[in-house]
């Protein structure tokens, strides 16, 4: 109707790239080897767990590339592609997850789509993902904090399969996010008319980073050249196992084993 089709034009979720005033450093790692510049990583536990890391940022653990957008501190996830075609299919996207608003879904806030600025803005998680907390060995998990972690993944999944947008498909713990109260919000679902056609970037000529994507998904969707970016539902219920066996193990999403990838 009408109404729907103003919303549609209204572009709401578009953002200029220079209203955002983005976090340019470059830190290093615990090793001391400087880091991936486009996701910046400080891997070593600079902050106690009873801080609040929002509360000064200089002392923080930093774990993606983030700016202040209005105010708000946002994550950036930059999209490797030359240019951006707006089509009526996108804009639907953009409206259907900015209408999704769930506690355990991580809130999307815009996109930049003008080149060579395309990216994804979300709200910061200051806790960083489940992966990166399952890494910290200073970070002790008991049962209850387990089934607090796992009940928030399984209240976000259920949200999201009842909802338009049916299924994840890239479901993996780094995807899980931990936000400054320790609730996770499910992030990178969605918007595929957006991503696709967007390279690997920078790790693309290693193997082992593109190697690791592949092992939250399901072996039916592995096998499946032509399996849809989003996933089915049952590939979630897959991915989410291998998240469960790495919250239980700790040691990654296949444990400890001296394969590479070929
Ligand atoms: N702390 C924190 N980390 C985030 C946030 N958003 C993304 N990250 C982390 O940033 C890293 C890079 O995220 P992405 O750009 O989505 O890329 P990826 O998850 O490695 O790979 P794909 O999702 O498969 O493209 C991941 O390890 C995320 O855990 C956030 O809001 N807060």
């Amino acid at each position: 109707n009408w109404a729907y089709e103003r919303e549609l034009d209204n572009l709401l979720w578009k953002i200029d790239y220079k209203d955002i005033q983005v976090n340019e450093y470059t830190p290093t790692t615990a090793s001391g080897k400087a880091s991936r510049s486009l996701h910046p990583f400080i891997r070593t536990s600079q902050v106690s767990l009873s801080s609040n890391p929002e509360s000064d940022f200089r002392y923080s653990t930093i774990y993606t590339r983030i700016g202040i957008y209005r105010g708000r501190i946002c994550a950036i996830k930059r999209l490797r592609k030359k240019c951006i075609d707006i089509t009526r299919k996108m804009k639907k996207e953009m409206k259907t997850i900015r209408d999704l608003q769930f506690d355990n879904l991580n809130p999307f806030v815009g996109a930049c789509v003008d080149p060579p600025n395309i990216c994804i803005i979300t709200e910061y998680c200051s806790r960083g993902s489940m992966k990166d907390i399952l890494e910290n060995e200073d970070v002790k998990l008991d049962n209850m904090f387990i089934a607090s972690l796992i009940g928030d993944i399984v209240r976000a999944m259920i949200f999201l399969h009842d909802s338009s947008i049916r299924s994840h498909g890239n479901l993996k713990s780094s995807n899980c996010l931990v936000d400054s109260r320790w609730v996770v919000k499910i992030t990178d679902f969605g918007l595929h008319e957006l991503k696709s056609g967007s390279d690997l970037g920078e790790d693309s000529t290693d193997l082992e980073k593109q190697c690791e994507r592949f092992m939250w998904r399901a072996p039916e969707l592995l096998r499946n050249p032509d399996s849809p970016p989003c996933g089915t539902q049952k590939g979630d219920v897959y991915s989410f196992a291998i998240i469960l066996y790495e919250v239980l193990g700790r040691n990654g999403p296949y444990g400890r084993i001296d394969m590479t990838p070929s």
